[in-house]
Formats: structure tokens, C-alpha cells, sequence
């Protein structure tokens, strides 16, 4: 059997492709807002995301995928946690900024996926509402935009409730 393959490029072979990868959890506690994908959610126990920013770890997560790919670091490096100009930050701006910053340097978002594991509550009707938030601040089509939800099966700090997480991988590509 013969293992080997002739690569026959059919379109141009000068097209530079990137994948990033990112991920952030943040604390459920009182007397917070539940922000994810930039819609306001309930916690049936009225709880909310801890952070300097608004914490909306799907954001968050997706951001750190942008940047991961080009190799920029992370998002504390571009918002530190420790400057009061991000607190309570929108994180839909945060990634306005990012995405200009990606194309400035003539990278083209190619595609994003992602999923939120959270116990509760409910995420599945507001789905397409984060999706449609972040294909705009990407200015990229919502088709483009994966977001899923699990629970942890109440294993873990997600299971528990300790947290919500959020996972996001991207594909960029530069002609
Ligand atoms: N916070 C969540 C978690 C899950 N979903 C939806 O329920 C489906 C089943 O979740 P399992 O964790 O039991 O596999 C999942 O595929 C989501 O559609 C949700 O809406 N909100
Ligand atoms: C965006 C920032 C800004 O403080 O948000 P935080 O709420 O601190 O969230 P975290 O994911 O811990 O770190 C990222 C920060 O840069």
C-alpha cells in the first residue's frame, strides 16, 4: 500500500490559514449581572458572573481564541484586570477592539465556534441572539458564529454552580 501524497493546490497557495484556541471560567455569585454572548440572562437563584469587566466568559473565551492565533497573547495583556478602564467593561466593545486589531493586520475571521457549559439556566432561546451579537462585532455573517451549551452534569465547578465556562476556537485566513 502506498502511503505517500502529491498535494494539488486548486486555488492560491499563497493563502496563510490560522486556528486559536481560548477558554475562561468566572464565579456565579449574588449581586452580579449574568452576562453571556452580551445578553442579559436570569440564574433561577438570581446569581451573576464575577469580574472586573462583565465577565461574559463567552467573549472572553472567544477573544483569547482571536488572539491566540496570530500569536498576540491574551486579552489581560490588551485590558489588564488591574486598570479601572475596564471595569464592568462591555466585553461586546472588548471585541470590537480585537477585531479591529485583527484587521489591521489583513487577517479575515473565517469562522468561530464555541461552548458555554453552565448548569443553569437555560441558554438554548438565546442562542441566536449571542450569535447575532458577536457576527456583528466580528463583521463577519451569523452563519459563521458556532455557540453551543452544555451542563457538566453537575460534575465540577460548572456542576455545581461555582462558575460558568466557556470554550471558543477560530479559523483565520490572510491572502
Ligand atoms: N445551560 C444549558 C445547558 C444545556 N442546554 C441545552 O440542553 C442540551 C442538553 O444538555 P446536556 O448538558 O444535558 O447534554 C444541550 O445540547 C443544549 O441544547 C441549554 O440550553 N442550556
Ligand atoms: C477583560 C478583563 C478586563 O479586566 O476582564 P475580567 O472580568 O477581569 O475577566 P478575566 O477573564 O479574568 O480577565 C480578562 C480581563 O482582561
Amino acid at each position: 500500500m502506498q502511503y505517500s501524497y502529491t498535494f494539488k493546490p486548486t486555488r492560491n497557495i499563497n493563502m496563510q490559514i490560522r486556528i486559536g484556541n481560548g477558554y475562561d471560567i468566572h464565579r456565579l455569585v449574588v449581586g452580579r449581572r449574568l452576562i453571556l454572548g452580551g445578553v442579559l440572562l436570569e440564574h433561577p437563584e438570581g446569581l451573576g458572573l464575577d469580574g472586573h469587566s462583565d465577565a461574559d466568559v463567552l467573549v472572553h473565551a472567544i477573544m483569547d481564541a482571536l488572539l491566540g492565533a496570530l500569536g498576540l497573547g491574551d486579552i489581560g495583556k490588551f485590558f489588564p484586570p488591574d486598570n479601572p478602564q475596564w471595569k464592568n467593561a462591555d466585553s461586546l466593545v472588548l471585541l470590537e477592539n480585537i477585531e479591529k486589531l485583527i484587521s489591521e493586520k489583513n487577517w479575515k475571521i473565517v469562522n468561530v465556534d464555541s461552548v458555554i457549559i453552565a448548569e443553569r439556566p437555560k441558554l438554548k432561546n438565546h442562542i441566536d441572539l449571542m450569535r447575532n451579537n458577536i457576527a456583528k462585532r466580528l463583521r463577519i455573517e451569523i452563519d459563521f458564529v458556532g455557540i453551543k451549551a452544555t451542563t457538566n452534569e453537575r460534575l465540577g465547578p460548572e456542576g455545581r454552580e461555582e462558575g460558568i465556562s466557556s470554550h471558543a476556537v477560530v479559523l483565520l485566513e490572510k491572502e
